[in-house]
């Protein structure tokens, strides 16, 4: 079974200076996501402790009782954050719903944000679990996994000939949501017809940076359509590219298929950190992936108005079609 590159994004840390181990790292970047979209990435910055313990209260989190779960259900959010319920996400709008129950959190926007202010979809606060190590953990591991996604953002720009800061210093704040994944066995779930732990499905924004437990079940397309089981060592995380992403870049870069297999007898717990560009941003090709000759596939769209679309199309506390199938 084929395994993901890896690539070491620690020459892309906040401060450091320009160096040929960036140019390198910025090359595989740019060969790997041409055909596999996604990569493994070491020198994150994301400590194995400050992950682990993530990890441990993200479990702690899913052991409640549902009803204690379901006080910071996400339909009591006007801002997408809180509980997903087993099977009330359907990642492949054709299947049944995805056997599995998520935490959804991101960036703390308090009153005065101007986003909030603004009243611009997804900006607001979270709502926090009242186990009670969850929220000091999540502080760690957030500014942790933030500076892994700029490390990446960085390589991703120098890999589109663009500014290192040009995707992440795009004008408005960048939305980062952390989502926490429980992905109960089959010895105790058994799956439904067709049913996955997260059905088959494409990422919506630009980037996204996956920690798990090494427990495994995330299967991967290529471009060539083979599907790769991806096996997370301890030291690294999963990237991949967005819909977002492939569309700034006219489909240069890739946006897998990837769907979740339950394990048979073991839980799995994974922690995703999407990121999407500020939500006023437009999404036009980028100069630099155009060459002569070729034209534009995507109309310019906002990536806010984009993410909200999708995620309004698989979650039944949004699309009532979804319910009862
Ligand atoms: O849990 C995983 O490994 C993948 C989850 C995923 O693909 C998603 O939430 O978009
Ligand atoms: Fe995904």
């Amino acid at each position: 079974m084929p395994s993901l590159p890896t690539i070491d994004v620690s020459c892309f840390a906040t401060g450091v200076a320009p160096s040929a181990a960036q140019d390198a790292a910025a090359r595989l970047l740019d060969e790997t996501c041409r055909e596999t979209g996604f990569f493994l990435i070491t020198g994150h910055g994301v400590l194995p402790e400050v992950k682990a313990r993530m990890l441990a209260e993200s479990a702690l989190f899913f052991a409640e009782p549902l009803a204690s779960k379901n006080t910071i259900a996400i339909a009591r959010s006007p801002y997408h954050r809180g509980y997903v319920g087993i099977a009330t996400e359907a990642l492949d709008e054709s299947q049944k719903g995805d056997l599995k129950e998520t935490l959804d959190t991101g960036g703390e926007a308090g009153p005065n944000h101007p986003d909030v202010l603004a009243g611009t979809p997804f900006f607001g606060p979270n709502q926090w679990p009242s186990t009670p190590g969850f929220r000091t953990a999540w502080e760690a591991y957030y500014a942790q996994a933030k500076e892994a996604a700029y490390r990446v953002q960085r390589a991703m720009a120098r890999a589109l000939g663009k500014p290192d800061d040009f995707i992440v210093d795009q004008p408005g704040e960048t939305m980062y949501h952390l989502r926490f994944v429980h992905y109960p066995p089959q010895s105790i779930t058994p799956l439904a017809e067709n049913q996955l732990g997260s059905g088959v499905h494409t990422d919506y924004g630009s980037v996204t940076l996956l920690a798990d437990d090494g427990v495994g079940g995330l299967q991967v397309m290529k471009r060539s359509g083979e599907w790769i089981a991806v096996q997370v060592p301890p030291q690294a995380l999963v990237v991949n590219i967005g819909d977002l992403m492939a569309i700034w870049t006219n489909d240069r870069w890739i946006s897998n298929p990837h769907r979740v297999v339950n394990p048979a007898f073991q839980d799995r717990y994974s922690i995703p950190l999407f990121v999407t560009p500020p939500y006023h941003t437009d999404i036009a090709c980028l100069d630099t992936c155009l060459p002569p000759g070729e034209l534009p596939k995507y109309p310019v769209q906002k990536a806010g108005d984009y993410l909200n679309k999708r995620i309004s199309a698989t979650h039944s506390y949004r699309n009532p079609l979804l319910d009862g199938r």
